[in-house]
């Protein structure tokens, strides 16, 4: 029996000595690399931090004390050591094991969202209620180096730091990268503090000598530490989280858990704020992923071998690459082109013009407000910026679109990624919010394409508006074959007329493809239906007014929240047009989802082919009911 399948909970690391705790490390980069090449998952970042795990689990009592991770995706390490190892068999997927931490899973679990550059703020919250309360439990936020570029953290630093009798221990995992290297001026600051080559080789040099004195464990720590910090002042730059007010401590090896402990040990104890900076590498012990260039195997998306690293799926046609190629397209017949990625350039696909257009291509951290009020900028000085961004980080970015963007009318594109249900990365992941927030945006208009040649069309289309933003939005991962259109009126497509005008099926991007599916149902039982994609979904278009007067019933279908969606928006414009037709808006159900897999997300909320068949068959069954009427004779006739 290894050392891994004894630990149930933290309390059991405390029994093991040095050789078993260096075994453990060991055991749990084979379970994650076993683990997740057959699920997918964030290896990278979890490869990373198994050291500084178990040293927060040793140092500090789970959960009397409380560890947040930030976004959350580097926990895995943190539920194999608090009783989840069995569960990562179905990492991801329904019932399974959450890809961050989740209340339901453990109490060893506090914050679910992974939405990045918050835990700092969660932290803070925290500790002033424990204060409040008397309660004497530690409160440790772990932050990574790209998390910490998000405005969020730096809010909270300013609150923390002014409360220097606050106990509150932050521990900063820089392991230099978020998907790639972090950006700008606190990435550099946090480089500067760990790599002068000449405070390392200076350092090598001491720990040389040291190691051959009768010193050991703390007290080498200490002396160690001491030089180290000597040479730091005279070596390196120090200063930004001390010049705040708070106590600095690092940095510190991540990956030797002795120091790591006694770094932790220091800031425990030190009654208020403190900053232990613990550098890491992201994939530590798996070559595959330490040499991987692109992300250090940050997620991969599926099963990949363990030996070589090479997916099993062979990767298809995928929504990001043709919004990829066709910006670069663009840029080569724009140069007021820019693009801007909040630290996701690969998986928003603007690598490609990146490679193009370097001098055109900027990467803002994970900084989504910045990005959308820099690209405000960006328009009022002349340039067209296309922001790539998922869906769901958006949320975070309402009132620069609204107040910055809007209000002003900069003529700036944003593509919105993982629109709709995403699925495995759980419930603050899917992106099903975006065209309910975005429809109160004045003057803002939303495109939603159903295939791939409606992505370039609409995209070019995008650029073209200088007086306001354009959105498109199209969801994760595979790309379904083109849908062509029987006609185009007026910028509606339409796919489908078959038999009388019982039905009007408004169907919104990739939903188009499931309207087709509804529409044969529906013929295969004698119902008439015209299916329509608007395409641009915000303004309304007029001609869906125009098509509802002629049908008895209108259905629209988005991936995307029913309330305040375009079934919604489509309603008020009926109602504005005095059209009496009934709407039904089929949409993704006003709740958080559980992680689970796309398809079945959606056939679970009743927006499978079938299902919707079916509600539509039963409508119709009722408004034909409504629709007859009964003499004094009892005889039944159509009113
Ligand atoms: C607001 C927000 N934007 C983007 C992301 C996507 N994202 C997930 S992890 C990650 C990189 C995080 O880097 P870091 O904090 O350094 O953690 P590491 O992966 O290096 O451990 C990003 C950009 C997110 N989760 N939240
Ligand atoms: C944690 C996070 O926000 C991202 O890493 C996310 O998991 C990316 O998911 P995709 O696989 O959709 O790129
Ligand atoms: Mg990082």
């Amino acid at each position: 029996m290894g050392v891994l399948e004894k630990v149930r909970e933290p309390a059991d690391l405390n029994a093991l000595s040095e050789e078993q705790l260096t075994t453990l490390a060991r055991e749990i980069r084979d379970f994650l690399v076993a683990k997740v090449s057959r699920t997918g998952g964030h290896l990278g970042p979890n490869l990373g931090i198994v050291e500084l795990t178990l040293a927060l689990h040793r140092v500090f009592e789970s959960p009397r004390d409380r560890i947040i991770f930030d976004v959350g995706h580097q926990a895995y390490v943190h539920k194999m050591l608090t009783g989840r190892q069995e569960g990562f068999d179905l990492l991801r997927q329904k019932g399974g094991l959450s890809g961050y931490p989740s209340r339901a899973e453990s109490e060893h679990d506090l914050v679910e969202n992974s939405h990045a550059s918050a835990s700092l703020s969660y932290a803070d919250g925290l500790a002033k209620a424990y204060q409040l309360r008397g309660e004497d439990r530690h409160v440790v936020a772990v932050i990574g180096d790209g998390a910490l570029t998000g405005g969020m953290a730096w809010e909270a630093l300013n609150n923390i730091a002014g409360a220097k009798d606050r106990p509150l221990v932050i521990v900063v995992n820089d392991n230099g990268r978020s998907y790639t290297p972090t950006v700008g001026g606190i990435a550099d600051h946090l480089t500067a503090l760990r790599t002068d080559p000449r405070y390392e080789r200076v350092l090598d040099l001491v720990k040389r000598s040291l190691s051959r004195t009768p010193l050991v464990g703390p007290p080498l720590y200490d002396v160690l530490h001491g030089i180290k910090r000597g040479l730091k002042d005279v070596m390196a730059p120090q200063g930004l989280f001390e010049d705040l007010g708070m106590k600095y401590v690092g940095p510190v090896d991540g990956h030797d858990r002795e120091l790591v402990e006694h770094a932790l040990e220091q800031a425990k104890n030190f009654g208020g704020p403190v900053i232990v900076h613990c550098v890491t590498s992201k994939g530590h012990g798996y070559e595959i992923a330490e040499q991987d260039e692109a992300d250090c195997f940050h997620s991969p998306s599926g099963a990949f071998d363990p030996l070589t690293g090479t997916p099993v799926a062979a990767p298809g046609a995928k929504w990001t690459n043709v919004f990829r190629d066709e910006l670069v397209e663009l840029g080569r017949e724009r140069p007021d082109i820019v693009a801007i990625t909040a630290a996701m350039r690969h998986p928003t696909g603007l690598d490609a013009f990146a490679r193009a257009f370097p001098e055109r291509s900027f990467d803002v951290g994970i900084a989504e407000q910045h990005a959308v009020t820099s690209a405000a900028g960006l328009a009022m000085g002349g340039m067209h910026p296309v922001v790539a961004i998922y869906s769901t980080f958006l949320n975070r970015a309402f009132d620069q679109m609204l107040m910055d963007v809007a209000l002003h009318g900069c003529g700036a594109t944003f593509v919105l990624d993982r629109a709709g249900v995403t699925g495995e990365d759980g419930p603050s992941h899917n992106g099903m919010w975006d065209m309910s927030i975005l429809q109160v945006v004045p003057g803002l208009r939303l495109a939603a394409p159903r295939d791939g040649a409606r992505l370039r069309e609409l995209l070019r289309e995008a650029v073209a508006v200088d007086d306001g933003p354009t959105v498109l939005r199209f969801p994760k991962g595979a790309l379904a074959d083109d849908l062509p259109a029987l006609e185009r009126r007026d910028g509606v497509d339409v796919l489908v007329r078959e038999g009388d005008t019982d039905v009007l099926l408004v169907c919104v991007g990739s939903m188009a493809a499931t309207g087709v599916e509804v529409a044969a149902r529906l013929t295969g039982q004698g119902i008439g239906v015209t299916v329509v994609d608007p395409r641009w979904v915000k303004p309304v278009n007029p001609v869906l007014v125009d098509l509802a007067r002629t049908h008895r019933l209108v259905v629209s279908l988005e991936d995307s929240g029913r309330v305040g969606g375009c079934g919604a928006a489509l309603g008020l414009a009926l109602s504005d047009a005095r059209v009496g037709t009934p709407l039904h808006v089929a949409g993704i159900a006003q709740r958080f989802l559980d992680h689970d897999k796309r398809p079945q997300l959606l056939a679970e909320m009743g927006l499978g082919a079938q299902d919707l068949a079916r509600d539509i068959v039963e409508r119709m069954a009722q408004a034909d009911d409504a629709a007859l009427v009964t003499d004094d004779h009892g005889a039944v006739s159509r009113g």
